[in-house]
């Protein structure tokens, strides 16, 4: 899906050669030191940035140095590290403003998307009828989820769904993600700091640093990587903290 990407800001090599794949159906994550180029990929995938060369291509369509709309309309759903939501309109309305977007662009498949069932399985059901604004910030990112699954993607990318939230919360969050996936058959990238929750949650995850993938492979694979020990797992800050 994406290939041979390279962006630079002013000169700035900021990803060099970058290709990875997430098929259908699949939980993919992208872990690496800060500064290493996360969020510009996926900003480069979501056509939010051009690239200087190289393609991100989903469902055959080339998405790269287009605009997100096409990005959308192509299959790509998304959330951001800075949480987006209509902050004054209830949690339904925000799932319910998605889900029509789709039913316009996608009758078929949306249709068949219950939305209580949905709010369900992220736990959001008693908050229905709460201002987004008002929900707790763990809450808040689950809704991000819903709202981008309620475009029903083929490929939903997660920018640190995790961050701010408990054992607990993470948790349920890595059940509701795998879930979904497999409901909806779609492949999930996904980016966090939480090294815990991405080798418990992910199939297979790519190692970012400098700008260039230096590993990927099943978690173990990446655990085990002697050179992504020594850039990032080795760090006393990354070390995972949590039980989940
Ligand atoms: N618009 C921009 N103009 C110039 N440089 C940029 C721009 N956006 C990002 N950079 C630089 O690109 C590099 C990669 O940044 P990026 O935010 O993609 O890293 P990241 O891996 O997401 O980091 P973090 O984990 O801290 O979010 C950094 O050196 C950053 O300063």
């Amino acid at each position: 899906m994406v290939s041979r990407v390279c962006k630079s800001f002013s000169g700035l090599e900021v990803l060099r050669d970058v290709s990875l794949r997430c098929d259908e159906g699949e939980i993919v994550g992208l872990i690496g030191p800060n500064g290493a180029g996360k969020s510009t990929l996926i900003n480069a995938i979501t056509a939010l940035m051009p690239v200087n060369s190289g393609e991100v291509v989903i469902n055959g369509l080339r998405v790269s140095n287009t605009t997100p709309q096409f990005g959308a309309m192509s299959g790509l759903g998304r959330t951001f590290q800075n949480i987006r939501l209509f902050k004054r309109l209830t949690v339904r309305q925000n799932v319910e403003v998605a889900h029509t977007s789709a039913l316009r662009d996608k009758p078929g498949e949306a249709a068949a998307i219950d939305l209580d069932d949905l709010l369900a399985q992220f736990d959001l059901s008693a908050f229905a009828d709460w201002r987004a604004g008002s929900l707790p910030y763990g809450s808040q990112r689950r809704l991000e989820i819903v709202r981008a699954l309620a475009l029903a993607p083929d490929f939903l990318l997660l920018d640190e769904p995790a961050a701010g939230m408990n054992a607990g919360e993470t948790s349920a969050l890595i059940d509701a993600v795998r879930q979904s996936s497999k409901a909806f058959g779609c492949g999930v990238l996904v980016i966090d700091h939480d090294l815990r929750f991405i080798m418990t949650l992910c199939n297979r995850i790519y190692v970012l640093d400098a700008g260039q993938i230096i590993a990927s492979g099943t978690p173990e694979e990446v655990r085990n990587d002697p050179q992504v020990i020594e850039v990032y797992i080795g760090h006393p800050k990354n070390q995972p903290t949590q039980d989940h």
